[in-house]
């Protein structure tokens, strides 16, 4: 998937404007708080409806305005769409893709791939399992279509017996929301672990390069232990009365990241992490390239910021390697690490940022 242009109204502290991208390359930079990471930012929301830096899209809004407004036209599969996303404060939302209204986000989420890799993202290890998930899930929705609506009756069913555990007097009342529950949720799980087997070696390949000092590999905890779920609800009824929630269930699913026999997060310094962190998103990237679906567009944050100089050569090395059709967006302060990359591609585009208005540049200056 390729984005060629993109609108921009009342976004952050942009200012309007309209940009027509590199189907390749694509460098974004300026001094700090200029407004890159909001350009980003909006090229993510095409195809997640959402942010990755915050779940309150107010803050999306320029601060004297009622609604931003996005504008995109996007090459999916070689055909050009056209999407058009509008969010007010009141968090009203108008999706129109090619004219026609737009009400399921899983059909943009499944036509426009994009993934990001960003500050935010460094944390994934040591914070809580609802990251590694959303990144496994993103993941697995792209390799089958097919998951998002198991996923969802899977959480609409916990729901249900959630509110219904606590006027239930036996366990007997909730028998039949289990006999639902269990198979989907296996379904879910056994797509997750799928996914999980296959970006595995990908992982341990990047991973090597990055970090051959440790042994990294991937496990999948579904949620709950041992194969049989059933038993398990029926056993854990009384507990999970008490608590007024269900204990397992694949909302508590996790991708463990373990180095040797240790859980990485647990010994491993803040540097080794963020590579952990970098070298997941690409294997994800590599997973997607393999299998013949769309690229997913790739936005990488504030290259400088966070990996030593080393490091940033070997991911733009891995950059620089990607196939022909594989659209990148890059951020950064200082442009000079990212000539080598930029001497690669005849067709990148540069674009400078200042108090929120954006010049493109022509890349051999
Ligand atoms: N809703 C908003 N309305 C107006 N301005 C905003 C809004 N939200 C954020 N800003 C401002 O937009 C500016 C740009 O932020 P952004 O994170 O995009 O900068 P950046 O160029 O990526 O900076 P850095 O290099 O420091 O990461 C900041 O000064 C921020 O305070």
């Amino acid at each position: 998937m390729q984005i060629q242009s993109l609108s921009i109204q009342n976004f952050r502290n942009l200012q309007p404007l309209r940009l027509h991208f590199s189907p390749q390359l694509n460098i974004i930079y300026g001094d700090n708080a200029a407004g890159k990471t909001s350009i980003l930012e909006s090229l993510f929301i095409l195809g997640h409806g959402r942010s990755f830096r915050t779940s309150r899209h107010s803050k999306l809004i320029h601060h004297e305005q009622d609604s931003f407004t996005l504008y995109g036209e996007l090459n999916a599969y070689n055909v050009l769409h056209r999407l058009g996303i509008q969010r007010f404060r009141n968090n009203d939302v108008k999706m129109r893709l090619d004219q026609e209204p737009l009400t399921k986000l899983s059909d943009l989420v499944a036509l426009a791939p994009i993934q990001v890799l960003a500050p935010e993202h460094y944390e994934l290890l040591t914070k809580g399992p609802s990251g590694r998930r959303k990144l496994l899930d993103w993941g697995v929705f792209h390799v089958e279509h097919s998951f998002l609506k198991r996923w969802q009756s899977c959480h609409r069913l916990i729901l249900q017996r959630n509110k219904l555990l606590k006027t239930s007097r036996n366990y007997q009342e909730l028998s039949v929301w289990d006999q639902q529950l269990v198979p989907l949720s296996e379904q879910v799980s056994h797509y997750r672990q799928q996914y999980i087997d296959l970006l595995t070696p990908l992982f341990k390949q990047i991973a090597g390069k990055f970090l051959p000092e440790v042994k990294l590999s991937l496990a999948f905890y579904q949620g709950w232990q041992g194969n049989d779920l059933a038993a398990l609800l029926k056993e854990q009824y009384n507990k999970d009365k008490r608590l007024g929630y269900t204990q397992s269930t694949i909302q508590k699913a996790d991708i463990k990241i373990m180095s040797g026999k240790k859980l990485a997060a647990d010994y491993l310094s803040r540097g080794q992490q963020k590579l952990v962190t970098t070298a997941l998103k690409l294997a994800q990237l590599s997973l997607a390239q393999q299998r013949g679906q769309q690229y997913p567009v790739f936005l990488l944050d504030d290259i400088g910021a966070e990996l030593d100089e080393k490091h940033q050569r070997m991911l733009l090395d891995f950059l620089a390697q990607q196939p022909e059709n594989q659209q990148i967006f890059i951020t950064c302060v200082h442009l000079d690490p990212l000539k080598s990359l930029l001497n690669r591609y005849n067709n990148a585009k540069l674009f400078h940022v200042e108090h929120g208005a954006v010049t493109a540049i022509e890349a051999s200056k």
